[in-house]
C-alpha cells in the first residue's frame, strides 16, 4: 500500500511495487478462477490472467461470445466450460456477464457457491441493487471486486502493450479472512495500472454516473450541441468535425492526458486560452443542474431500474443496434469516418 497525494487528499493504494505479480501467483496459486461471461471484460480479464500465468477457466453459453473463446484459445472441456460447469469447478467465480444476464443466471451459478469460495464482481450493481436484482450471496463466502477504469478491450491491449488500466477494488463480504489478498492478487492478476479501494455502493454511483455523464452520454450530447450550431450556422461538415471532435481526440485530448489542462492550454493561443477561461465555468453552471440530476437518478436505483428493464427484453440487442446503427449513420459521425480515412496514416 502506497500514501499519495490526490490534489491535498492523502489515499491509500495499490500498485505492482507494494504487492508484485510474483506475491498475487503465490497468493492465487490454488484457486481455479472461473470467468463466466466472455463478453467484453471477459476476454480482457481472462486473457490477461492466463497471460500472467494464473488458472482460468471460462464458463460461457453457446453462441457469438463462446466462439470468441474458443477463438481465443480457450478448450472446449478443458478450459472452456458451461456456466453451471465452470461454476461448479471455480473457486473464484466471476460474474461478467451483462449486469442483466447476471441476474438471470444467479439462480443457476448459486448453489456452486461453496464455503471459501470467491464470488467476484467488476461492478458494483448486482449487490448494491440487490433489492432490484435479486442477488443476496451465501454469508461463507468472500464476495469481492476489482472494477476497471476503462474497456475490457483497453484493458487486454493496454496489457500487451506492457501498460495498466486503473481499477478500483472492494470487499462487501470477508469471510475467509483472506478476502482482500484476494482481490487485490487478482488485481495485479488482470493488469492493473493503481488499484484504489471503494465500497460496492461508490462504484456502482461513480461508474452510472461516469458513463451517463462525462465520459460518454455528456460528451456525446456536447459534441452534437456544438456540431448542430456550427451546421445551422452554415459551416461544412468537414469544419464542424474537425473542430469538434477531431482536433480533440487527435490534438487536444493528448496533451491533456499527459501533462494537464492547464498544459494543454499553454499550448494554444492566448486568444484560445481567453476564451475558453470564460466559457468554462459559463459551461460548468450550465451542465452541473444536469449531472446532479444523473447522480440522483442513480443513487435512487432509477438508472438501474432502467438498465434492467431494458435490457431484460429479448429484443434490448436488436433495438442497442438500431441506436448504435442511427448514431453511426448521423451526419457527424459519417463525416468522421472520412475525417478519419483521410489521416495520412490511414492512407
Ligand atoms: N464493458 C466493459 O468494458 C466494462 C468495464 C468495467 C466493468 N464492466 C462490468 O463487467 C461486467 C461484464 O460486462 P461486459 O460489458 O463485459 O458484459 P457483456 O455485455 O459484454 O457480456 C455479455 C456476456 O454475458 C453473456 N450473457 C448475457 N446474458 C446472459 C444470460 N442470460 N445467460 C448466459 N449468458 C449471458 C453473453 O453471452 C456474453 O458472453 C458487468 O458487471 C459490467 O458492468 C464492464
Ligand atoms: C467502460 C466503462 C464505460 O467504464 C464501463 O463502466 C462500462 O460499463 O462499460
Ligand atoms: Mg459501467
Ligand atoms: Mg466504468
Amino acid at each position: 500500500m502506497a500514501e499519495m497525494n490526490f490534489g491535498g487528499v492523502i489515499e491509500t493504494v495499490v500498485t505492482s511495487k507494494e504487492f508484485s505479480l510474483e506475491k498475487a501467483r503465490e497468493v492465487l496459486q490454488n484457486e481455479t478462477i472461473a470467468v463466466l461471461g466472455y463478453g467484453i471484460q471477459g476476454p480482457g480479464q481472462a486473457c490477461n490472467l492466463r497471460d500472467n500465468g494464473f488458472n482460468v477457466i471460462i464458463g460461457q453459453r453457446e453462441g457469438k461470445t463462446y466462439d470468441k473463446a474458443v477463438a481465443d484459445g480457450w478448450v472446449p472441456g478443458k478450459t472452456l466450460f458451461s456456466i453451471e460447469e465452470a461454476a461448479a469447478k471455480g473457486t473464484i467465480i466471476c460474474m461478467l456477464l451483462s449486469d442483466a444476464g447476471q441476474i438471470s443466471v444467479w439462480p443457476k451459478v448459486k448453489p456452486y457457491l461453496t464455503k471459501g469460495k470467491a464470488l467476484y464482481y467488476s461492478h458494483g450493481f448486482a449487490i448494491n441493487w440487490s433489492d432490484r436484482t435479486g442477488v443476496v450471496p451465501p454469508g461463507d463466502v468472500d464476495v469481492i471486486m476489482v472494477a476497471p477504469k476503462g474497456s475490457g478491450t483497453s484493458l487486454r491491449t493496454m496489457f500487451r502493450e506492457g501498460r495498466g488500466l486503473n481499477c478500483s477494488y472492494a470487499v462487501y463480504q470477508d469471510a475467509t479472512g483472506k478476502a482482500e489478498e484476494r482481490t487485490i492478487a487478482f488485481g495485479i492478476g488482470i493488469g492493473a495500472g493503481y488499484l484504489f479501494k471503494t465500497t460496492f455502493e461508490r462504484e456502482a454511483t461513480s461508474d452510472l454516473t461516469g458513463e451517463r455523464g462525462s465520459l460518454m452520454g455528456a460528451i456525446e450530447g456536447l459534441f452534437e450541441a456544438q456540431y448542430q450550431v456550427l451546421r445551422e450556422h452554415g459551416h461544412s461538415p468537414s469544419e464542424a468535425f474537425n473542430e469538434t471532435v477531431e482536433e480533440l481526440t487527435q490534438s487536444l485530448a493528448p496533451l491533456f492526458g499527459e501533462k494537464g489542462m492547464d498544459w494543454m492550454y499553454a499550448n494554444c493561443s492566448t486568444t484560445a486560452q481567453r476564451g475558453a477561461l470564460d466559457w468554462a465555468p459559463r459551461f460548468r453552471d450550465a451542465i452541473k443542474p444536469v449531472m446532479e440530476w444523473l447522480y440522483l437518478s442513480v443513487k435512487s436505483g432509477n438508472e438501474a431500474q432502467i438498465s434492467i428493464d431494458s435490457n431484460s427484453k429479448p429484443d434490448y440487442r436488436e433495438k442497442l443496434n438500431e441506436e448504435l446503427r442511427q448514431m453511426r449513420e448521423s451526419e457527424m459521425w459519417q463525416a468522421g469516418m472520412t475525417v478519419r480515412k483521410l489521416r495520412p496514416e490511414n492512407n
